[in-house]
């Protein structure tokens, strides 16, 4: 854990705030959303709430594992390519087959992968193994039934004997009534959702997913796809992190730019408070004339209660950032910085733990991993800042624990070029105000 950058308690006007600091006072506000019971599409990525109990053993009933034939171990003990033994064929058994033949001495049934076993059979022979009732030698499959519907009956011939049980996919093999199928807090996967579909849950309890409103500020924004008049520039932040947000795990509802006037900004907002779990607004936080953010959100709480509090970081980019909990809802707002980059990487630090920690999920920041600079001059980094450098990172080669880490652009907080060829940010600590090429550092990967 890093030294705080102030010690004394905190206030907006004055203090500095650490990475850190900001984010731990954003999260220790936060719970996670309440459960909810969701169709099982819409549960993929979120925390399982509760532990799930198979109802239903899987398989339900011993089933073949191959197209072929079911027949008695015993009536085929003795078959070879040379001396085939002939059973007689008394029906067909298809996956989701309800009512059985029973199969006695002399008799096989042919069957389909899947289908239930039938009485008196005792293994199954596939395909492969016999004749498929033509006569000849061994086939290399079934003729389909629409054209051979007499391939049902008739005769067969085997050339291989078979073991008792084999190619049978027992009832219970694969999970029995009762087992836990899932526990509690595992992050449900489309692995994790096929099990819950086999055993028969057409709904599952989780945490959902947050919806994020994302909104940009800034009378300059023209949606991309529109012309550019004079001294306009295309809304890229609410793309970014919008798609940013949908890959953190939210649901995401990108609001077009709004103009810089506080009341259509605070309107917006408070429209939109209705589907937010979290609301993400970029522009307006620094000093400048028409920052309106700050002027529409200081005082959107819920009954004058609340309201977003603005803040300067010991960070670059990222330095001014807003946090708050506005409505009857106390529904968490981050407006970011306007820059790009500047609001990407306050997306990464602050936003992306935010979603997680509503969803229950572990862990709530990225993990940093170290790698070596290659670059040809020293980085640096203004002192007393944590600096986010954009960066290309290779993992370690095998047997390494340290990767590469190669800088993109430089420190600039509108390149966006540059960022769109990152895949990591090169953390540089606040104490730091060069690094040399061969060191090593922390990254954060984009992944
Ligand atoms: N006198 C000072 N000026 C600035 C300071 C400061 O401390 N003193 N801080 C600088 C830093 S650091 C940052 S970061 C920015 C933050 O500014 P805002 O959050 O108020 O953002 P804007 O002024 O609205 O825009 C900044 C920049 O980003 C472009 N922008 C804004 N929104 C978008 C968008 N949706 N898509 C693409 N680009 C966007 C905007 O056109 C500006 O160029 O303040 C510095 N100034
Ligand atoms: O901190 Mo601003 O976020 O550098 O560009």
């Amino acid at each position: 854990m890093e030294k705080p950058v102030a010690t004394e308690e905190k206030s907006a006007e004055r203090a500095v705030w650490s990475v850190d600091e900001h984010l731990d006072d954003i999260l220790r506000q936060l719970r996670p959303l309440e459960p909810l019971e969701l169709q099982l599409l819409e549960a993929q990525g979120c925390v399982l709430v509760e532990d799930v109990k198979v109802p239903v053993s899987l398989p339900p009933f011993d089933n073949s594992s191959m197209d072929g034939y079911a027949v008695r171990v015993a009536d085929v003990e003795s078959a070879g390519a040379e001396y085939p033994i002939v059973l007689t064929v008394i029906g067909d058994v298809a996956a989701g087959s309800g009512e059985l033949p029973t199969v006695g001495p002399g008799q096989a049934a042919r069957i389909m992968t899947g289908a239930p076993l039938p009485p008196g059979a005792d293994a199954v022979v596939p395909v492969e193994w016999t004749d498929g009732g033509l006569g000849e030698g061994p086939v290399e499959g079934m003729t389909a039934a629409s054209a051979a519907p007499e391939g049902a009956t008739g005769e067969v011939a085997v050339h291989r004997p078979a073991e008792e049980g084999q190619y049978v996919r027992r009832r219970g093999s694969d999970v029995t009534a009762g087992d836990l199928a899932l526990e509690a807090g595992t992050v449900l996967g489309p692995a994790q959702i096929s099990l819950l579909a086999a055993i028969g849950l057409g709904t599952v309890t989780v945490r959902p997913r947050p919806r994020v409103v994302v909104l940009s500020t800034g009378s300059e924004l023209v949606p991309p796809g529109e012309p550019l008049g004079p001294g306009q520039i295309h809304d890229s932040n609410s793309y970014a992190l919008t798609t940013a947000a949908i890959a953190a795990g939210a649901i995401a509802y990108r609001v077009g730019a709004v103009a810089d006037d506080a009341e259509t900004l605070r309107a917006t907002i408070e429209d939109q408070l209705i589907r937010a779990d979290a609301v993400v607004t970029s522009g307006g936080v620094s000093v400048g004339a028409y920052d309106v953010v700050k002027e529409a959100l200081s005082d959107l709480g819920s009954d004058g209660a609340g309201g977003v509090e603005f803040r300067k970081l010991a960070m670059q980019p990222g330095k001014p950032q807003g946090f708050g909990r506005i409505g009857d809802d106390r529904t968490p707002l981050l407006a970011l910085p306007g820059n790009p980059v500047s609001a990407y990487v306050s997306f990464e630090l602050f936003v992306r733990p935010v979603i997680r920690t509503l969803m229950g999920l572990e862990p709530v920041r990225r993990e940093p991993r170290r790698a070596r600079i290659v670059a040809k001059e020293a980085l640096s980094s203004p002192d007393g800042k944590r600096q986010f450098l954009r960066g290309r990172y290779e993992p370690p080669a095998k047997g390494k624990t340290v990767g590469k880490v190669t800088p993109v652009g430089g420190a600039g907080s509108h390149l966006v070029a540059a960022l769109a060829q990152a895949n990591a940010l090169m953390v540089i600590p606040e104490g730091t105000t060069s690094v040399a090429p061969g060191a090593t550092l922390d990254v954060l990967v984009l992944d």
